[in-house]
């Protein structure tokens, strides 16, 4: 950390309003995108909903220049830019802040500035002192809290956004693109964020966000739009005008969205499935070591972990799952010791695991859905494994989580990034679950998606499974948890139970005190 300066306003030129105009966009023979057009006027915040899948990111990458379209034009303020041009929309004033971040992991914050800001013509007349001031001003000025010198891969994803979101300002851009930037943030930093983007908007700035949540698009919002299936269904409208029910039904269509509904509480004889005892555990350098949690769910119980990312959440979580050794303590599952167990027999425990980094550990992003679909699921219980049965069992997992796919022979890189964590649910959430440990289930997915996820977790609940959930997001662990922990600096700090009150477990989260 570095002590607090006073901020230094990036110097915004004036905004621009960014203008689409009949853009479609295909990728082989799929059409992404069609005939969207939409006007983003300067000086204000603009949200961009749709379901998984509807065209949001394509569409924020065919404004900064990184996708070509078949078809359209966009347009900042009276400069038409050449499609597919990324240098040219950078030159024009759009910057782009990616759904998952993109800084090299070996390079310190200052040299990422440099490597994505560099002036043209100034190559080789940069001192390391004068590089550590320029990114320490940007920093300051985007008010993140990170030295210059900080290394990139040993940042906690938040102060990573922070630092993303430095760097596109950078350049002093008059539109800024930011593509589902609440998906890590824990409320108190997604606060932070929303602030900073009305600031910026109130320069003059044209800020254009992807959103999922409509509490985070009327909390922040000045205008929305949505897609559906490629289209513009709802054209940048003044959020005044708009209530959250009919923009659900822009995004969501007829379709009917279903609370989750309460969790019934486990009955208190219920044996207890997942016992984790005095557990020490390190996962690595973006964490906090979990230091002496103890914790015991029983059948039919969904335990929610909060707590500001980074504070031993992931150590826990992948002790449990076998990923990180244990040095101190115990885990059980269903009884029986598996400290040292490996993960497959973990697995063969009935033990099923969502991630933290869907790209990373949840699935292998260039091989074919059928394939990530196999490589957990196996063909359990199936009779003969052939390619052929285990493409049709994959193919009917997918169709039970609505993933929006082409074929089960397709790059899984090539879904949208909510139908990735669904293929992961799809091949998690299955009959065999007798410890299911979600890290951030719904992360990404948009209203309907999430509320089926929420709907998922009960209903393990309900058949028997013990269910952990580690999320920043305490609404959703309200609805469906009966405990929270909150853990903080690898510790369990406090624990709360029905009925939830936000207010004492966000003061946990932050080390002021809890229950
Ligand atoms: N490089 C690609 N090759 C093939 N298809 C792609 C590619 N990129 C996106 N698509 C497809 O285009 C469609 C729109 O994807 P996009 O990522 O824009 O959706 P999204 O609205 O951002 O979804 P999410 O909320 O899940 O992030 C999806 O069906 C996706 O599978």
């Amino acid at each position: 950390m570095i002590p607090r300066r006073s901020p230094i306003r990036p110097a915004t030129r004036d905004g621009a309003t960014l203008t689409c105009a009949g853009v479609s966009v295909d990728f082989g023979g799929f059409r992404a995108l069609s005939d969207v057009t939409a006007t983003f006027p300067a000086g204000q915040v603009h949200a961009v909903v749709g379901q998984n899948g509807a065209g949001k990111t394509t569409l924020s990458r065919v404004m900064a220049g990184l996708v070509t379209p078949a078809a359209g034009t966009v347009q900042v303020g009276d400069r038409l830019l050449p499609g597919g041009n990324v240098s040219e929309a950078r030159r024009n004033g759009v910057e782009l802040v990616h759904q998952h971040f993109a800084l090299p992991p070996d390079f310190t914050v200052a040299e990422c500035f440099e490597l994505f800001n560099g002036e043209q013509g100034t190559v080789g007349a940069f001192s390391r002192a004068g590089l550590t001031r320029r990114a320490a001003d940007l920093l300051a000025g985007a008010g993140a809290e990170v030295a210059p010198d900080a290394v990139i891969g040993r940042l906690p994803v938040e102060t990573l956004q922070a630092v993303e979101i430095a760097r596109a300002l950078a350049s002093c851009p008059k539109v800024l693109i930011l593509d589902e930037p609440t998906a890590v943030l824990p409320p108190p930093a997604m606060r932070g964020l929303f602030d900073r983007l009305r600031r910026l908007a109130a320069d003059g700035m044209c800020v254009i966000v992807v959103l999922h949540k409509m509490r985070e698009v009327f909390g922040v919002a000045d205008t929305a739009c949505a897609l559906r299936a490629g289209r513009l269904v709802l054209e940048p409208t003044p959020i005044g005008e708009l209530d959250p029910a009919t923009l659900s039904r822009a995004v969501v269509g007829d379709v009917t969205v279903e609370a989750a509904g309460t969790t019934p509480e486990p009955a208190t004889s219920a044996p207890v499935e997942l016992e984790v005892r005095e557990l020490g555990a390190r996962s690595g350098a973006h964490d906090a070591s979990a230091a002496d949690v103890s914790l015991r769910i029983r059948q039919g119980e969904i335990v929610g972990v909060a707590g500001v990312e980074g504070n031993g959440q992931r150590s826990l979580v992948e002790a449990i799952v076998g990923v990180t050794g244990v040095r101190s303590g115990s885990i059980a599952i269903g009884g029986t010791d598996v400290s040292a167990a490996p993960v497959r027999e973990r697995r063969a425990r009935g033990l099923r695991v969502i991630p933290f980094e869907r790209n990373v550990e949840g699935v292998s992003l260039s091989s074919a859905l059928w394939e990530n679909h196999a490589a957990m699921d196996g063909g359990r219980g199936a009779f003969l494994i052939t390619p052929q049965a285990l493409k049709r069992r994959c193919q009917e997992a997918l169709r039970r989580w609505k993933v929006s796919y082409r074929s089960v022979d397709q790059q899984t890189g090539n879904l949208s990034g909510g139908n990735v964590q669904k293929t992961i649910l799809a091949r998690e959430i299955t009959d065999g679950l007798r410890v299911l440990v979600a890290a951030h289930p719904t992360r990404g997915l948009d209203i309907a998606a999430a509320s089926d996820v929420r709907g998922a977790l009960v209903r393990a609940a309900e058949a028997g499974a013990a269910v952990l959930v580690v999320s920043a997001d305490l609404e959703e662990m309200f609805e469906v948890c009966h405990r929270v922990l909150v853990m903080l600096g690898g510790r369990v700090v406090a624990t709360f139970e029905r009925p939830f009150d936000a207010e004492p477990v966000g003061a946990a989260m932050v080390g002021g005190g809890g229950g």
